[in-house]
């Protein structure tokens, strides 16, 4: 137990300091991927945060990092209504399904039109909503209209800011996924205790999320790529580009492979490079997204009734066998 500060003001301004410090380093670790403290300097501070708050309960915050570790037991999940729906994407399994694409929002936009590509997470799709900076709710897509209240288990998800840099109010869409190396070990964990074993990340993503108790969550290591922004408050991006890198400034994590392409022939060559990347990256991809980058444009097309006009999913065909069964012998 560290030395506790005697009186409540001394504790008020110390737990303040400490919740800034913690979650600086937090958002370099988990966000940013660029840790300046080694483990032992956060658990130190970490331990000292937890002793005041134990010390003195009503100094407990929601964004405080002693929240992350869960420890709710839910008794289900409540229903959300998407205000703005959330869409599935169309796909594309061939160079012509991306050309044709290309055809066809060429014809639509009346001009040639720049693309935004980002690779596909083959995560969950979540929407977090944050009020005055701080997270409020987080969902499911669901059916795209209506969606479950996962909020609590968000939470324990360290790349997911519980209080934005600022102060604003917005609605994010991305993708909650398990790397590659958590999903190893967590398979290993559960041979090793006779339970059934995950077939893949995003198998072990989704049934993590469903867990009614939210301190098994917070073990799972899960991350996120945000991606939409379906309520822009006060945010000011005309592109979906800008868009990436506005998340990216006021707190979200965001996949540092985007690439803005002026033609199809250059999402294309982007296609290819990642088809080659793919089993080097440290969380899986099914495939390339593809978004007319201006909003504008993305505006004009509109959606469907499923799907937006402006983007198109190219899915990888999918690894010969004997691919996934070296991989397999690897794990064991
Ligand atoms: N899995 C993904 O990495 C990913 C998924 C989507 C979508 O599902 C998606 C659905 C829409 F209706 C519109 C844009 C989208 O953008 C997306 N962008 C991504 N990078």
């Amino acid at each position: 137990m560290t030395q506790v500060p005697i009186t409540l003001a001394e504790a008020t301004e110390k737990a303040k300091e400490l919740r800034i410090q913690l979650n600086q380093y937090s958002h370099e670790y988990y966000v940013a991927d660029k840790p300046t403290v080694e483990d032992y300097v956060y658990d130190r501070l970490y331990q000292e945060l937890s002793d005041i708050e134990t010390e003195y309960p009503d100094l407990i915050t929601s964004d405080s990092p002693t929240q992350r570790v869960g420890g709710k037991i839910l008794q289900g999940f409540e229903k959300v209504t998407h205000e703005v729906q959330m869409y599935s994407l169309n796909d594309g399994f061939s160079k012509e399904d991306i050309y044709d694409f290309d055809e066809r929002v060429q014809k639509l936009a009346g001009k040639q039109v720049g693309y935004c590509c980002e690779l596909k997470i083959d995560g969950l799709a979540i929407s977090l909503k944050y009020e005055n900076g701080k997270f409020v709710q987080g969902a499911t897509r669901g059916d795209g209209t209506v969606g479950e209240n996962i909020t609590e288990n968000l939470k324990t998800v360290k790349s997911i800011p519980l209080e934005l840099k600022k102060p604003i109010s917005v609605e994010v869409r991305g993708e909650c996924y398990m790397p590659k190396q958590s999903f190893v070990n967590l398979n290993k964990e559960r041979e090793e205790a006779g339970q059934d074993v995950f077939a893949n990340p995003r198998n072990a993503a989704a049934g993590s999320l469903r867990q009614l108790d939210t301190s098994m969550v917070a073990k799972r290591n899960l991350s996120t790529f945000l991606y939409t922004v379906a309520d822009f408050g006060p945010m000011t991006a005309q592109t979906q580009f800008d868009a990436l890198n506005e998340l990216s400034e006021i707190g979200f994590r965001t996949n540092p492979e985007k690439k803005l392409c002026q033609n199809i022939d250059e999402v294309w060559a982007y296609i290819e490079e990642y088809h080659e990347k793919r089993s080097e990256l440290p969380y899986e991809i099914d495939g390339i997204v593809i978004k007319t980058n201006e909003f504008t444009i993305q505006d004009e097309l509109g959606f469907t009734v499923k799907a937006p006009r402006w983007a198109i999913a190219y899915k990888f065909p999918p690894e010969e066998a004997q691919t996934v069964v070296e991989e397999i012998e690897w794990t064991i």
